[in-house]
């Protein structure tokens, strides 16, 4: 069957790890409780934090409980749904204020522009909330996210479970074979693969091998 959508990953794919590692990840780390003071009052981190809450039991979070647990979650390398929409808010104004600026891979604009023109539907689905996805993509010298016709979060799911990739099937309206996934984690992989999703690992740091096909980029990527 042949490819009518593209789902890829974010980071390690469209831009590089090392975006998040080095300039994301600390910048948050260091504004997480400042800003959680500073937005006590804002309905979206608010809810955020509820829903923190919930995840840990059902306890009303202060301030400083509600940063530890954030931090903590950080470390651990989870990614629940309240972090990615705070840090998603302190990125914005990261951006806003000109601290940094998101970096894509130059092959990722031209190759987007082609399956584009191929008339394939674009969309991405990162852990990432999809302000996140939207800053990263539209501060790089290329307006990458105007390709897009979705973003999907963790708020279909995780990356690593099937159900997420089944209910994108169901928004995007293909058969799931029709949709490609393009991620550099095997395990996302292969919780898309076992919703009949096709997959391809995008190698661009590190070796080839596993359990999917493999591309070294999007350039070289060659659609069935
Ligand atoms: C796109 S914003 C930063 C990435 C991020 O927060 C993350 O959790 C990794 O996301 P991925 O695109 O690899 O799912
Ligand atoms: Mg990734």
């Amino acid at each position: 069957m042949s490819i009518h959508a593209i789902l890829t990953d974010i980071e390690g794919v469209v831009g590089p790890l090392r975006f998040l590692e080095e300039t994301l990840a600390p910048y948050a780390r260091e504004r997480l409780g400042s800003f959680i003071v500073a937005h006590a009052e804002d309905e979206e981190i608010e809810e955020a934090l509820e829903e923190a809450g919930r995840l840990m039991g059902g306890f009303s979070l202060r301030p400083a409980e509600a940063e530890a647990l954030l931090l903590r979650w950080m470390k651990q390398g989870r990614k629940p749904t309240p972090l990615k929409i705070i840090q998603g808010r302190i990125w914005q104004e990261g951006y806003q204020a000109g601290a940094f600026k998101g970096e894509i891979y130059p092959d990722t604009e031209p190759s987007l522009g082609a399956w584009k023109a191929a008339g394939i539907r674009l969309f991405t689905f990162s852990s990432s909330s999809e302000l996140a996805q939207k800053l990263w993509l539209t501060s790089a010298d290329a307006d990458a996210a105007g390709m897009f016709e979705g973003f999907f979060d963790t708020r279909v799911g995780q990356k690593v479970e099937e159900e997420a990739y089944k209910a994108i099937v169901q928004q995007i309206g293909l058969s799931p074979a029709e949709i490609l996934v393009l991620s550099e984690n095997e395990d996302e992989l292969d919780a898309a693969k076992a919703a009949g999703l096709a997959t391809t690992r995008i190698v661009r740091e590190g070796d080839g091998g596993g359990r999917h096909p493999v591309a070294a980029d999007f350039a070289s990527l060659a659609l069935a």
